[in-house]
């Protein structure tokens, strides 16, 4: 049964729902002040899964979200009560008011904080172009979802008929929607018969964790990037606001479109076309439209990469062939500019350094991937916090043989 009181409340009245969220749908509602932090009543459905699964989803809106831009949410009480938090982090939401800007102002004032400006691009629709220079690692645009979906209502496949009991949330979903042209507008890419919610989600959405379920969300103004596969941004999303912010990988000059991958990147050409099929375009970024002969060198050194990744971490592989092929990686990872991936390469280079007996390399790798991880994921998330787990094992290694030398 759901959580309907909070064992504060007789204490404080007026309690954060960060502190004690409650778990609602449409039966239970919570008590005081009615669905907060939501602004409607929840919609409920049991929606089968796969596996003959019976889930319990609901439809949570507040037009409050964002200051005032809203959102909503269809997911599991559960999910919904543990983004309470993030839907209270004003202060997060009032630092990056100027993505609700309109012609360089923010609420009347004029704003120059913002580096970009959405245009249209010969070929692809709308873009963001860059209007001055950016540094590498800064952060270009943060963006806040106005829907969220659990990926458990969304067929697999396109055109896959959907769950009867999702098409009845999508409906309330957009029912809900103060801005239903922005959805509408964001959507206008695909025939009938698929729901708007599902169209718009397909096209534009962010592949999310929450909670520990999948979920993809809608981010206005961050769909507006076009995709390239040798990208020149990245997105980064923060569990404690639900903030998706663009970060430079590298400077980029006024003029110049912004792009970000929309598939992992790091894959070679046929699996990035195979990847893209999903978005329905031909991709006309630099990579995919370079000459033969340089696509076919590029293919040759991602295939290299991942030959010599697998190779460093195969047991058998000796310590002096390890400081070889990981000088070969790092080079070929470098020509390929695969930045957002170093935190990912650089962890797993400090376990086996780590493995091999050199704790000093092993540091100097794990603080690396940290570097890199903090600025390209959630310095919260999973990952980072498991990096600073291993860079203690490894100081305090690293601080007990200096006490055995001494
Ligand atoms: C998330 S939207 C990006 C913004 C979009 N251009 C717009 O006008 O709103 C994705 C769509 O943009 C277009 N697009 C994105 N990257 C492209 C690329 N590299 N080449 C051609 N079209 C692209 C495709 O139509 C794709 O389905």
């Amino acid at each position: 049964s759901l959580q309907t009181s909070c064992p504060s409340d007789a204490l404080n009245p007026f309690r954060s729902p960060s502190l004690c969220p409650l778990l609602i749908d449409d039966d239970t509602p919570s008590p005081f002040p009615p669905n907060q932090p939501w602004t409607h009543r929840p919609y409920c459905e049991v929606v089968t899964g796969k596996e003959d699964t019976q889930t319990q989803f609901c439809v949570y809106s507040s037009s409050a979200f964002n200051i005032g831009s809203e959102l909503s949410v269809l997911t599991t009480p559960e999910t919904a009560a543990a983004l309470a938090p993030a839907l209270s982090n004003f202060t997060s939401q009032w630092g990056a008011r100027a993505h609700l800007a309109e012609k360089g102002t923010v609420f009347g004032y004029a704003d120059d904080s913002k580096p970009y400006t959405v245009i249209k691009i010969p070929g692809r629709g709308m873009g963001v172009v860059a209007t001055r220079k950016i540094k590498q690692f800064e952060t270009i645009m943060t963006n806040f979802p106005v829907v969220i979906v659990d990926s458990e209502l969304f067929p697999a496949e396109e055109g896959e008929k959907g769950n009867e009991g999702a098409r009845e949330l999508f409906d309330v979903m957009f029912e809900q929607l103060g801005d239903k042209e922005r959805l509408l507008s964001a959507a206008r890419s695909r025939g009938s018969g698929v729901h708007v919610i599902e169209d718009a989600v397909r096209t534009n959405a962010f592949g999310l964790s929450l909670n520990e379920r999948r979920a993809k969300g809608f981010f206005p103004e961050i769909a507006r990037m076009n995709h390239a596969c040798d990208p020149n941004a990245f997105p980064r999303f923060t569990a404690r606001d639900l903030a998706m912010s663009a970060v430079a990988t590298r400077d980029i000059l006024p003029g110049e479109e912004i792009t970000i991958s929309y598939i992992p990147v790091g894959m070679s050409s046929t699996y990035r076309q195979k990847s893209l099929a999903n978005w329905h375009f031909n991709c006309t970024c630099a990579l995919c439209s370079a000459p033969a002969q340089a696509i076919e060198a590029s293919d040759a050194r991602r295939e290299q990469i991942v030959e010599l990744f697998y190779g460093m971490q195969d047991p058998s592989t000796t310590y002096e062939s390890l400081i070889e092929m990981t000088k070969e990686f790092i080079e070929l990872a470098q020509v390929e500019r695969l930045i957002t991936k170093v935190g990912e390469y650089y962890q797993v280079l400090m376990k086996l350094f780590y493995e091999k007996g050199d704790p000093e390399s092993a540091r100097r790798y794990g603080s690396a991937a940290l570097m890199f991880a903090e600025t390209f994921s959630d310095p919260e998330g999973e990952f980072c916090v498991g990096l600073k787990d291993d860079l203690e094992i490894v100081d305090k290694v690293l601080a007990e043989n200096r006490g055995s030398r001494l």
